[in-house]
Order: structure tokens, then sequence, then C-alpha cells
């Protein structure tokens, strides 16, 4: 990992909380059910709570939580497609968020959803033309480029969400696990492309649940826990303290 001075806050993210509501659903007893049958119930999961920091230019920083934590929510939330409940967020540049389940269309070919996805992340047309070549070679999935994407692998797929999302050459990168489906070649690109967009005073934010990577790849962890921001430090400090959590029973865990 280049040792990158960091430049002025590219993120602050202020007491911001997420909730999700989710309509009907919950089984009634006979009486209840009678009554509210059609009624149905409202459940409301509150995924982030109070979560605050400020990001810097050149900043690569992890963010780690068991299933179900928040991390996913709270990326959307910075990339500005996930409504807040409360709380900022103010970004010094462009956000991009590359996911697993990144809005590429499943029935237009790779090549098709090269084009669309660069416009989707605020490039023009020219810069889309321009950086066509580089992102069809970064994928390296050659002919399959010219398929509908519901043909590829789960591999293919995410090679293609990483060089779309990557050339845009955003200002912050969120990346949500989609360098865990890579093989270990595609991974080594993608952390050298990571380095450039830091190197070029960028900031990127990884979720992942593969700590080898975090480590390689991070300065700071963020741990989020039950939609809370648990832990902020240096990467070695916060993972030691996270793998000694991880590593015990569920039971005593359920405190942490
Ligand atoms: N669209 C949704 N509707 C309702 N609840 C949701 C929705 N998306 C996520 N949740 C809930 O919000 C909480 C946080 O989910 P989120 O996906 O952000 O966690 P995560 O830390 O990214 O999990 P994982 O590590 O498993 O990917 C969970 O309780 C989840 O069930």
């Amino acid at each position: 990992m280049a040792d990158i001075p960091l430049g002025r806050p590219s993120l602050i993210v202020d007491d911001v909380h997420v909730d999700y509501r989710t309509y009907g659903g919950r089984r009634l007893g006979p009486r209840q059910s009678r009554l509210l049958r059609h009624v149905g119930t409202v459940d409301v999961v509150q995924a982030v709570r109070g979560v605050s920091f400020v990001a810097r230019h050149g900043e690569s920083i992890g963010v780690v939580g068991h299933n179900g934590s928040g991390k996913s929510t709270l990326m959307r939330a910075i990339a500005g497609s996930q409504p807040l409940k409360s709380g900022a967020i103010w970004t010094d540049g462009s956000a991009a968020l590359l996911g697993v389940n990144a809005a590429l269309m499943r029935d237009l070919s790779g090549e098709q959803n090269i084009r669309l996805g660069g416009l989707a992340l605020g490039q023009t047309r020219g810069q889309v033309a321009a950086s066509y070549d580089e992102v069809a070679d970064f994928a390296g999935i050659g002919e399959f480029l010219h398929l509908p994407m519901r043909t590829y692998s789960a591999g293919m797929g995410a090679r293609l969400r990483f060089a779309i999302s990557s050339a845009a050459r955003p200002d912050i990168l969120l990346i949500d696990e989609a360098l865990a489906t890579g093989d270990a070649e595609f991974r080594r690109r993608s952390e050298r492309r990571i380095e450039e967009i830091r190197a070029q005073a960028g900031t990127v934010l990884l979720v992942s649940h593969q700590l080898s990577h975090i480590r390689e790849m991070c300065d700071r962890v963020l741990w989020i826990h039950r939609g809370e921001l648990l832990a902020d430090g240096p990467t070695a400090e916060v993972l030691e303290r996270y793998a000694e959590v991880t590593s015990l029973p569920a039971k005593r865990r359920a405190g942490a």
C-alpha cells in the first residue's frame, strides 16, 4: 500500500440515520387475522443509527461488520441512492457505488452496459467513448462483451462492474464486496486501480468480509455493529478487536 499524503475532507457523514419500512408479512393469530387480514403491518428496521465520520482525499477506508449490520445501507446513503431518515452527508466531488448489485442491465450486452454505465456515473458521451477501450481491456471478458449480461458468471459480472465504475475515476469510490468474486489476477489489477484512484487524491471505501483485502488495501477501518459505528481507527487496531469478537461463540458476542 503506497504512502499517500492525506488531503482535505472529501466526505463528511454527520449523525446519519436510515430506516427501512416493510409492509405486511407478519403471521397473525386467528382473532387478529380476522380483523387485520387485509390491513397488513408495518415493521421499521433501523439499519443505520447515528453514524458520523470524516474521510479525506487520498484515504482508503475499510468497512467491516457482521451480516445485516448496515454496511451496504450506509454505502448506498453515501452514493445518494438511499434516503436518510435524519442527519447529513457532504461529498467533495462525485461518489460512485460499485456493488455486487450495481444497476447494470441484464438483458443488454456488456458493450451496451459500458456505455450506459458510464453515462449513469456522470460521464459525458465523449468521455464514455474515450474510455471504452480501457474499460473493455480492464474487464478482460473477451467475446462475452457482445453477449447479454445475463449469460455472465458472477465473476465476469463483477469484473465488468469494477471496470465501468473505476474508469469513471470518481472522487469517492465505494466498493461493496465486488472484489470477492474476481480471481487472484483480477484482484491484483483491481488493487492497482484502487491505488491509482487514491494517488489522484480520491477516497476509497471498501466493504468486505475478507479481512485480508482490507488489511492489504486500507489504512483505516470503520466497524459497524447493529447500525452504529462501534470503532473507527487504524486498520491493525480495529481488525484485532473485530477478530477477537468474531471468534467468540455467537451467544457471548451478542453484547459486542
Ligand atoms: N430493502 C430493505 N428493506 C428492508 N430491510 C432492509 C432492506 N435492506 C436491508 N435491510 C435490513 O437493514 C439491515 C442492514 O442491512 P445491510 O444490507 O445494510 O447490512 P450489511 O451490513 O451490508 O449486511 P451484509 O454483510 O450481510 O451484506 C438488515 O437488518 C437488513 O435486513
